[in-house]
């Protein structure tokens, strides 16, 4: 890419920075009769679309040598090698290889299902056992193999069926005998049972959203408004209470973010079992199921059919097979257009190029698709009919977005089957195409989630720090919701988006009106960010300046977050530095142009912090715009007295060194009580320092509470843990999802003191999390299933 961008003329520089949206196919057009004689671009573009030259490819040589590699560590006993080496092996052997003349992709399925039974994980040994007989029906060992399994878990009748199925099919007579002594013995075995019918079911991973959450959405009818400062936005035209289901949705093109390529289903985006499953006609993408890879590639590979191995069939066990062996086979009703099937040539440029170009390239071939496969490609993007940015981007965006568009075509052109022209139009739909992305583009996350597992120790408590840590939201995908995108933002957000697998969900958090619009944070909030940082951070990352309710007007809590203490003993006024005092002043004078000075308090946000800012702003100081001029930075907002604040933030820095040491003894698990009580001194200095609700002291009370949970001192882990929700109550809403987490912190020390105060902390828990995730917190975050069940045990 550097060296496309440094050989394009200055002219051709020039005049692409100028471009207006309007004359973008006579700019592509120029850009692209340079590329097209500039030879260093026609070797990128071969090197990228031509699958001879790419890495990307199945190799037959290359899969056997991991299969050895895995049958070695098979020998040897080491499982975790020889299932990693199976699976290397299925991504890059071809699906009509063949070894010792059997399949070789069933034969590895079936190795790995061996594998995973002696790993004792038996419901992944059933479904590779599945995958290797939708390849190869009457592969015996395969039925041989699932049957084995089948017995382990107290699946008797698949066991039998499944063992009686290897019997039929199996040649030689030896293994035959072998078989039906296990069948005699399985069959004394169920006739022991007391339970025969026992059946464990497989996991089924969630794809797509249930039919009554879709219903529970489908309740509340929203309606695109158009707003005065943001344009299009979503409202609802009823009244909504909080913690309502207000919109699912399937995404619109999706791509996996490069990090999680190795960890996360390409498809769903779940995180992927031991038995993954990789593409059948390229060695990148991998699967959670058959089923993924379908929904990603299309039928990319025709099965054998099952008929052959029915001769000696009972009806019943004919039914049987059928069942097993056309599997994810017989899903033919799958209706949506298969987004990785364009790139599946075993080609470079899906895993080399920017995800949200892959993606770009998804959402194009998608919109060709929907119009029935026309080669017209007019006014493609009134498909998406998103907003962009095109005209903010900076001079070097629009030049690299114009080369990307260029090569994101070219591969296109040679790696799908769709017709593609290129020239400076078709290019023009790429650039905004890739513009819309940017702005409307959506991260799915998940929530790196605790291990429930983890959380009693062997004497059946809460072991120390177990539910202290932080949750943690990992971005995992980049995708395009077309009603979500219509989403705007809010620092003070009103709805709350969560993804399950692709399918996007978003709840109220508070009650909405008819008519209000529902508005969710793009990553920013208050509580988290002061106004200041949040509208650079806004312009800096998605080019608009920030309009939403918590930017306008002022709130105690853009005033406070980093605010510091006032030197005048027993005075609990605020000191702010220059920035955050500009940014306040400014909201306060457009305040005053649009409401006068009569009446400005429905202009103070959230009820709870008008009283606070009453209490401990010198509000006419502030708010009098005659006056406002007198407060300075450093300045008490209450009292006037003049704080250093140089002085001040060395005392901070000097103080945050030693916490940071605690923090490092906490990350490696080795804490002495020299940092402890470092901290607790620089905790005194940083509240001598900063104001009561900065929130860097409710950080220091988080980690003091963590470190103190290790130690095993827990009354004081709950103290500083309460301390902590105290600030961050004043500094986000009392139902926040922020003072959920920190309520399961608490709640789970709490329990471990046998104190009944866990009760009203676990019941807050439930409140917070079932209006931010609905019935859907349970999954999300098992841990809450345990913590209810303990409030059990106060009740008796
Ligand atoms: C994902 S789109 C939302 C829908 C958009 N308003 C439309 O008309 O298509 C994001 C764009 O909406 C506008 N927007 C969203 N939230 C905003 C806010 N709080 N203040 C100002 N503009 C906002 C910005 O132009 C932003 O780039």
């Amino acid at each position: 890419m550097e060296k496309l961008k440094s050989a394009i003329p200055e002219t051709l520089k020039r005049m692409v920075a100028d471009t207006t949206p309007g004359d973008l196919p006579r700019t592509c057009s120029s850009l692209l009769d340079f590329l097209l004689h500039f030879p260093p671009f026609h070797h990128m573009v071969e090197d990228l679309a031509e699958s001879e030259k790419a890495l990307c490819g199945k190799n037959e040589d290359e899969a056997l040598q991991w299969k050895q590699k895995g049958n070695r560590c098979f020998a040897t006993g080491d499982y975790s090698n020889a299932l990693a080496s199976y699976s290397q092996a299925l991504r890059v052997a071809p699906m009509d290889a063949e070894d010792m003349d059997k399949n070789l992709v069933a034969t590895l399925y079936l190795n790995r299902a061996f594998v995973l039974h002696k790993m004792n994980l038996l419901a992944e040994c059933i479904r590779d056992c599945n995958r290797a007989l939708q390849i190869s029906p009457s592969y015996s060992k395969a039925w041989y193999r699932r049957g084995i399994a089948n017995a382990s878990l107290g699946n008797y009748k698949d066991a039998i069926n499944d063992l009686n199925v290897a019997k039929t099919v199996e040649l030689s007579s030896g293994a035959k005998s072998q078989i039906e002594s296990e069948l005699k013995t399985l069959s004394d075995e169920c006739g022991r049972t007391t339970n025969p019918a026992l059946k464990h079911t497989v996991k089924q991973f969630n794809i797509l959203a249930k039919k009554d959450q879709i219903a529970e959405a489908d309740q509340i009818k929203l309606q695109c408004v158009n707003t005065p400062d943001k344009a299009r936005g979503m409202a609802s035209t009823s009244n909504i209470p909080p913690g309502s289901l207000v919109h699912t949705e399937e995404p619109f093109a999706t791509v996996i973010l490069k990090s999680c390529r190795e960890t996360h289903c390409h498809y769903c985006l779940n995180e992927l079992p031991v038995d993954k499953v990789p593409c059948t006609s390229c060695s990148i993408p991998v699967y959670c199921s058959l089923n993924c890879q379908l929904r990603a590639g299309g039928k990319l590979f025709s099965f054998p059919k099952s008929h052959g191995i029915q001769k000696g069939l009972s009806n019943n066990l004919e039914k049987y097979v059928a069942e097993i062996t056309l599997g994810a086979n017989s899903e033919t009703d799958i209706e949506h257009i298969p987004e990785h099937r364009h790139e599946c040539h075993g080609v470079s440029w899906p895993s080399v190029l920017p995800s949200e170009i892959v993606l770009a390239g998804r959402a194009f071939v998608k919109s060709i698709m929907q119009r029935r496969g026309s080669l017209e490609i007019a006014n493609l993007i009134e498909i998406l009919d998103l907003s962009h940015h095109y005209s903010q981007m900076s001079p070097e965006s629009r030049l690299e977005v114009q080369i990307y568009s260029t090569v994101l075509l070219c591969c296109l052109q040679r790696s799908s089957d769709l017709e593609i022209q290129i020239n400076g139009f078709s290019i023009a739909q790429v650039v905004i195409i890739i513009s819309q992305i940017r702005v409307n583009s959506m991260a799915i996350t998940r929530i790196k989630s605790i291990d429930v597992n983890g959380i009693v120790d062997q004497f059946g408590k809460f072991s120390s720090g177990a539910l202290t840590s932080n949750v943690e939201q990992v971005k995992v995908g980049q995708a395009i919701y077309k009603a979500g995108s219509l989403l705007n933002h809010s620092c003070q957000p009103n709805i709350h988006a969560y993804f399950l697998s692709r399918t996007l969900f978003i709840r109220t958090t508070e009650t909405v009106a008819a008519g209000c619009p529902l508005e969710l944070s793009y990553g920013l909030q208050v509580g988290q960010w002061d106004c200041k940082d949040r509208i650079k951070l806004l312009e800096d990352e998605y080019s608009f300046r920030c309009q939403c309710r918590a930017c306008l007007k002022a709130n105690f809590s853009d005033l406070v977050l980093h605010a510091f203490h006032c030197i005048k003993p027993n005075c609990s006024g605020i000191v702010v530095d220059s920035g955050v005092l500009n940014c306040e002043k400014h909201k306060i004078e457009q305040l005053y142009d649009i409401v006068g000075t009569s009446n400005w308090e429905p202009h103070f946000q959230v009820e709870n912090f008008n009283s606070d800012y009453a209490n401990e702003v010198m509000l006419d100081a502030f708010l009098d715009s005659n006056s406002s001029s007198n407060v300075n930075p450093g300045n008490c907002l209450k009292c006037g007295s003049y704080c250093d604040l140089e002085t001040s933030r060395a005392t901070v820095n000097k103080a945050w060194k030693c916490i940071r040491r605690l923090q490092d003894g906490i990350v490696s698990e080795d804490i002495s009580s020299s940092e402890l009580s470092d901290t607790l001194t620089s905790l005194d200095l940083l509240k001598s320092t900063l104001h009561a609700y900065n929130r860097r002291i409710a950080e220091v009370e988080d980690i003091l509470a963590q470190a103190f949970c290790m130690v095993g001192d827990l009354q004081l882990a709950r103290d500083h843990c309460k301390a902590s929700i105290e600030i961050l109550e004043k500094l986000y809403t009392c139902n926040h999802i922020v003072i959920g987490h920190e309520l399961v912190k608490l709640s789970s020390i709490q329990l471990s003191l046998n104190d009944p105060a866990a009760v009203d902390s676990i019941n807050r828990v439930v409140k917070i999390f079932s209006c931010y995730y609905g019935s859907d917190a349970d999954f999300i975050f098992p841990h809450l299933q345990f913590l209810r069940k303990e409030t059990e045990k106060f009740s008796l």
